[in-house]
């Protein structure tokens, strides 16, 4: 036996070998020599041998494995599991926020580490929070960390070949209209005019309604509706009613929502599952297509109509509009033709969703913040007060004052508050780039050719290499020098990205929260209702999970009184 076997052997191969000799020693039974004339038994005792050798094989694979998984532990801060990676220590670890989990382990890792997702998913990446990394890798080293293949295969049923998704050529050509467009006096016009609408005319009055009625609202999705209808005016130049009295369901918005959440699943099924399930339209992928089937449906009409209008000799509606839509009608492509109505949708389905939901989820976690720092809310409504009590026409200091866009850019420290809140909640808590070809990072880390890199915005807010040991408190002034706003760099502040492709709404971003903030505080006490859970959801966008219920109180005259006479002592 020791022939075959240089290792000592395990007991059931003993007994199973023993069986075979006793067998061959003995008188033949006529059914043993049936068996054996068959050579089921000696196939049988050749299977068991093999089962229980594979069993041993297996088990020293496994330990083999895990020997390594705790080695790599010592680099990679978590334990790599044969088959399922470092899931296990995910799941265990996020309990309800993966954000701050990965902030836990790379605080641990000094700013970067390597998670490995199970065996066959598409969950392997390096994440990293290095702000030095990510000059690197959004700045210094640009066209070596595109999107990528990988996400746009993800993405392109929904986005196609727009801004969001889209590198190299494709992506110059529509950042450059549209960046000369977001700075162009006509589009500032239009969209100060489009908020001002939105703002008193529609979000005004929903609040008012609930304060009436007395009864809690959900802030995150009336200021959710608030921004889709905004940007829906700026890239189609059609308002879509969300914000309307009674808070109506609108196709359309409905339609976005579901293919943005289905597609977003893509990113944690692997890729061959969800793609036969879009070949069979199954599950979330059919209910992609269908949603899909809504967004391009409303698209269509739209670009049907403006084309209709703009081709009437008589219309002067070309010179009035100043949508993206409209625009990048007007623009011809390298062949001197006009865009395709799938171009023009994607470039408008791109714009919607980069502008839909990040300003609407930062007003929430501002206004949560706010119920936790009073004082904070104080020095707003002084800041707002100042303003109004600068005007020389007494009209309009009433009740119904309309901030003007030069009084929205004095407000200083509101926008200090609004960046402390974008720190500490970024509206995209987390980004990614792939790797083109072999790099390295200026922290060491190397980066191979196709490596899928995660930079953890949320994480970068809650570091004390970055932003000091009060890292984890709400405090506007450290945005402050002498009383002026002073903004941080863009890789240690990335909630608008940094580099070629800086988030281009960032400037209309903060117009639109200070407006649409100074309007509520000024009128309102935003308070939350008590036990009201406040937790992040998991997404790409850092939604509240639960939404913001809260209780609206009008403030009363004496309260703005006593405001203004505390700046005057
Ligand atoms: C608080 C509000 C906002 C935040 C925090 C924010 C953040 C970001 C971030 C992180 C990116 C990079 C995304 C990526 O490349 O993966 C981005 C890109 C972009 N954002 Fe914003 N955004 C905000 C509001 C807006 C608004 C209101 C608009 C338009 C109306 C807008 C338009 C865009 C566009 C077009 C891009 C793509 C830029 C490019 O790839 O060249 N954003 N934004």
């Amino acid at each position: 036996m020791n022939n075959y076997h240089s290792i000592p052997l395990h007991p059931n191969i003993m007994t199973a070998l023993s069986t075979t000799t006793n067998f061959t020693s003995s008188p033949l039974s006529s059914s043993s020599f049936r068996d054996l004339v068959s050579g089921n038994f000696l196939v049988r005792g050749f299977l068991h041998l093999l089962e229980i050798q594979m069993v041993e094989i297996f088990l020293a694979i496994l330990v083999f494995l895990i020997i390594r998984s705790l080695r790599q532990r010592k680099h990679q801060g978590l334990l790599n599991w044969p088959f399922v990676g470092m899931l296990p220590s995910l799941i265990l670890g996020v309990r309800g926020d993966v954000y701050e989990w990965i902030s836990e382990v790379i605080c641990r890792q000094n700013g970067t580490f390597t998670f490995r997702g199970p065996w066959f998913t598409n969950l392997n990446c390096v994440i990293t929070s290095d702000p030095r990394n990510l000059e690197y890798l959004l700045k210094t080293n640009f066209s070596n960390f595109p999107k990528g293949e990988y996400f746009r295969n993800t993405v392109r049923d929904l986005l196609g070949d727009g801004i969001f998704n889209a590198d190299d050529k494709i992506w110059q050509r529509q950042r450059k209209t549209a960046s000369l467009e977001f700075h162009s006096a006509k589009f500032r016009q239009m969209t100060t005019e489009s908020l001002l609408e939105l703002v008193h005319a529609r979000l005004l009055l929903v609040l008012e309604d609930a304060v009436n009625q007395s009864v809690p609202v959900d802030l995150q999705d009336i200021l959710l509706r608030l921004t889709f209808d905004n940007v829906c005016m700026i890239a189609f130049g059609v308002d879509p009613g969300c914000l309307r009295p009674g808070l109506p369901e609108i196709p359309f918005a409905r339609a976005f929502e579901d293919a943005t959440e289905a597609t977003t699943l893509r990113f944690v099924t692997p890729t061959l599952i969800w793609k036969t399930m879009r070949f069979f339209n199954l599950g979330t992928e059919g209910k992609l297509i269908k949603s899909i089937e809504g967004v391009d449906d409303f698209a269509q009409e739209v670009i049907r109509t403006r084309k209709k209008e703009l081709s009437l000799e008589s219309s002067d509606v070309n010179k009035q509009r100043t949508d993206l839509l409209t625009v990048f009608m007007g623009l011809k492509d390298e062949e001197e033709q006009p865009f395709s109505d799938k171009f023009l949708r994607d470039i408008c389905v791109n714009f919607i969703l980069a502008g839909r939901d990040t300003s609407s989820v930062a007003l929430s976690w501002f206004f949560w913040l706010l119920n936790q720092n009073p004082e904070v809310e104080q020095k707003i409504l002084a800041e707002i007060c100042g303003i109004i009590n600068g005007r020389e026409d007494n009209k309009e200091k009433g009740n119904d004052f309309v901030l003007k866009p030069e009084e929205v850019k004095k407000m200083e420290y509101l926008q200090a508050a609004l960046s402390e809140a974008l720190r500490l909640y970024p509206s995209v808590p987390v980004d990614h780039k792939e790797v083109l070809e072999d790099d390295k990072f200026p922290d060491g880390t190397v980066v191979k050719k196709g490596t899928k890199v995660v930079y953890a915005i949320y994480a970068m807010g809650r570091m004390e290499e970055i932003w000091g040991k009060d890292c984890r408190e709400f405090k506007p002034e450290r945005w402050l020098n002498n009383g002026r706003f002073t903004s941080e760099s863009a890789y240690k502040f990335t909630a608008f990205n940094g580099g070629p492709r800086l988030c281009l709404g960032k400037d209309f971003a903060y117009y639109q929260m200070k407006f649409a903030a100074a309007a509520i505080l000024y009128r309102y006490r935003v308070v939350v209702v008590e036990n009201h859970p406040v937790l992040p959801k998991m997404a790409l966008t850092m939604y509240m999970k639960y939404g913001l219920k809260v209780k609206l109180l009008r403030r009363d005259k004496s309260e703005i009184q006593n405001v203004l006479s505390s700046m005057k002592n």
